[in-house]
């Protein structure tokens, strides 16, 4: 039978299999998600049912046939509160031949290999989140599904051939998302990414995007969904080199943990930058000044240059013996071999590594000159001889990074040796530790201390690139943490998120321009967010109040919620604590989360006034749920976070806990922007005049 005849053939249904015509398009709708659920169910069976027994060779490739098998069920899993599609598209006839797609978190086909649900990530669902009247991408009609739970219960069209002008008309499922009470961990976006948001979330692979957006525009959010996309459309080559997301704080990789495997992704790895340089155990701080000057780029120099004085200049020739001969390297030709591996600028290891091949190397090079005919076992032999092993020892000995910053900051002869020119006698002195330490094992090392030892270890020994590196908040990095994230993606590329306004750290850039040549991501393009999502309208314009005063130039968020009456400011006179509990009470009278957000040393009084009130309350990165729904939050950990009700404790505290007012402005301003729906202000005293 000819091919085209068989593809067209339809099988009889039977008679009971006849379809009724459904009622109205809600109900075929929920047909088409039913029929999706089940075409899922019957792709997750089809690959439990798969018997590895037969094809595999050994146990270990059994092994792990078997997790790939178990990865493959754990990613068609049906999560019945999570929709299985939440968009259709209809086509225009000009290039997909009216077809239609619906749009969802992954991919699922039918029987026969059709697709049911289109993955969001494939191309052909592009034209969701970017198509217009203007611009309709071929598509007739846009359809967004509403859900409550799993159930399929509202739906929203918008024709995209209609000539009249699109307006400012703002999607209705896409309001009630934005507004929905928050409790729990953060959820993905994917249902409601915005049109500027897919523009970074889609953009390639080779290059760095950094986002400058406030608080509340989605930067996260658009992060983590670029991770994923970024894995749909280079999936092998990212599972080789792998992908890594860096958030502030342990809390907010807790918040954000859940995103990326809710959208099929478990392989992800999230951590702190502590995590990533902590190669020896953190038990001790510095003060500002010294954090600061530590964090300098100029310490990259200072490290490079006291490795590098451990290479010293042969003086003495090398004698090889072989069988009853001898082989002599004078003096100057080694000094040569050294001064070509220094000019050469490769890694200290590295060219440690290369130096007893390139002393063979003048060995075979005499040896042929005598009519010998030497392979490369002999080179290798020469290589391992004891006495060019002793010379190589003395000439470029082995360095351990951690001894080698113990070393400059105990050292003050050492330190001033190295940073003559680069560090002022007054830093030097700010850096060296009052007590010298006396083995890398007994030191109290500091953030900033792990740092310089991987700038050390990466100057020994070439850090490892992945082929993707998300940085969250990354305003308040360090120039010599940003050289320890560029690091990790040397040969890959990045998104850099960060709000210039939220930088409370001593060191915080100034400057995205700066941030990226730190990085080794000078030509990144930066693009801006604008709409908020999160804070309501009233409460954003209450917190910019302050931004002239800390970050003058950068503009208000313009909010996407309207909630009028989402903001009390309240004075008051006598027993703050109290007061606090109360408007705990009253904001629990709302659904959703609640976080009471006051500075780190008023957290202990208002956790005992809590308890005494039986007002059970959780600690940040503890997940928010529907019978513990209150979290008291020390300001320092804010960034990042959302609660649907906000108590802020006095805002000229959390001001002055702070070593200088900018950064107390900018803590405030963090603390003033974590509420989705409304923000309680309590204060005693003046509030800060910026607020007035
Ligand atoms: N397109 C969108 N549709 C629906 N919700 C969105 C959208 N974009 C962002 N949001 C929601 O807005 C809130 C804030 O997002 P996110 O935390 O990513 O903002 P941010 O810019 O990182 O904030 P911050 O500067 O405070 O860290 C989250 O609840 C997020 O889910």
């Amino acid at each position: 039978m000819p091919r085209t005849a068989r593809s067209f053939r339809r099988r009889p249904v039977p008679a009971h299999a006849q379809p009724t015509p459904a009622p109205d398009p809600l109900e075929r709708e929920r047909a088409h998600l039913s029929a999706s659920r089940t075409a899922l169910r019957a792709m997750r069976e089809e690959v439990q049912q798969l018997n590895i027994k037969d094809v595999t060779g050994s146990w270990v490739s059994a092994a792990v046939l078997q997790s790939q098998i178990d990865a493959r069920i754990a990613e068609l899993a049906d999560l019945s509160h999570t929709p299985l599609f939440f968009g259709r598209l209809d086509y225009l006839h000009t290039t997909q031949e009216g077809q239609r797609y619906y749009i969802g978190r992954r991919h699922v086909h039918d029987g026969g290999g059709d697709p049911m649900v289109v993955d969001w990530r494939a191309p052909v669902s592009q034209p969701f989140y970017r198509a217009s009247r203007k611009d309709p991408h071929d598509v007739r009609l846009r359809r967004r599904f509403g859900y409550t739970g799993g159930a399929l219960t509202a739906y929203e069209d918008e024709d995209l051939t209609d000539p009249a002008p699109e307006g400012e008309h703002t999607s209705k499922l896409l309001q009630a998302e934005i507004e929905r009470p928050r409790v729990g961990p953060m959820r993905d976006i994917v249902a409601t990414i915005q049109p500027e948001q897919d523009e970074i979330v889609r953009s390639s692979l080779g290059g760095t995007v950094c986002v400058q957006g406030g608080p509340g525009t989605g930067k996260t959010a658009v992060g983590l969904h670029r991770v994923a996309y970024l894995l749909y459309a280079h999936r092998e080559r990212l599972a080789r080199t792998g992908t890594l997301v860096i958030g502030p704080n342990r809390s907010f990789l807790h918040y954000i943990e859940q995103v990326l495997p809710a959208l099929g992704e478990l392989e992800v790895r999230q951590a702190t930058v502590d995590d990533l340089v902590a190669q020896v155990e953190v038990g001790g701080s510095d003060p500002a000044a010294a954090a600061v000057i530590k964090g300098d780029a100029r310490m990259a120099q200072v490290l490079r240059r006291a490795l590098r004085s451990h290479v010293t200049l042969p003086t003495e020739p090398v004698m090889v013996v072989r069988g009853s001969r001898r082989w002599r390297i004078p003096a100057y030709e080694l000094e040569e071999i050294v001064q070509e591996l220094l000019a050469r600028d490769i890694r200290y290891g590295a060219a440690r590594d290369a130096l007893p091949q390139r002393i063979a190397h003048a060995v075979l090079v005499r040896m042929e000159a005598t009519g010998e005919a030497p392979d490369d076992r002999v080179q290798d032999a020469v290589a391992r001889n004891p006495a060019v092993k002793a010379a190589v020892k003395a000439i470029w000995p082995p360095v351990e990074p951690a001894k080698l910053v113990l070393r400059l900051l105990s050292d003050a002869d050492f330190l001033a040796a190295h940073a003559e020119g680069l560090l002022t006698p007054e830093e030097q002195h700010t850096i060296l530790w009052a007590k010298p330490a006396r083995s890398v094992r007994t030191v109290k090392w500091s953030p900033a201390d792990a740092v310089l030892i991987d700038e050390a270890t990466d100057l020994v020994q070439r850090t490892a690139s992945l082929g993707h590196v998300v940085l969250d908040e990354a305003q308040d990095l360090s120039p010599m943490q940003y050289r320890a994230v560029g690091r990790r993606c040397s040969t890959g590329s990045a998104t850099v998120l960060g709000d210039l306004a939220q930088g409370t750290t001593p060191w915080a850039t100034e400057s995205w321009q700066e941030a990226l040549d730190h990085l080794g991501k000078s030509d990144a393009v930066v693009e801006e967010l604008t709409a908020g999502f999160r804070v309501p309208r009233e409460v954003i314009a209450y917190a910019s109040r302050l931004l002239p005063h800390m970050s003058p130039g950068l503009a208000e968020v313009r909010s996407m919620r309207e909630s009028p009456g989402s903001l009390e400011v309240r004075e008051v006179r006598g027993d703050l604590d109290a007061a606090v509990v109360a408007a705990c009470v009253d904001a629990l009278q709302h659904e959703g989360s609640i976080g009471l957000i006051a500075a780190d040393s008023r957290v202990e009084s208002l956790a005992t006034a809590l308890t005494t009130a039986n007002l059970p309350h959780l600690t940040p990165g503890s997940e928010t749920t529907a019978d513990s729904r209150l979290t008291l939050v020390p300001a320092s950990l804010a960034k990042g976070l959302e609660y649907d009700y906000v108590v802020l404790d006095d805002p000229a505290t959390v001001v002055a806990a702070e070593p200088d007012e900018r950064t107390g402005l900018r803590r405030l301003y963090v603390a003033l922007t974590r509420a989705v729906s409304g923000l309680t202000v309590l204060h005693v005293g003046a509030l800060p005049p910026q607020l007035g």
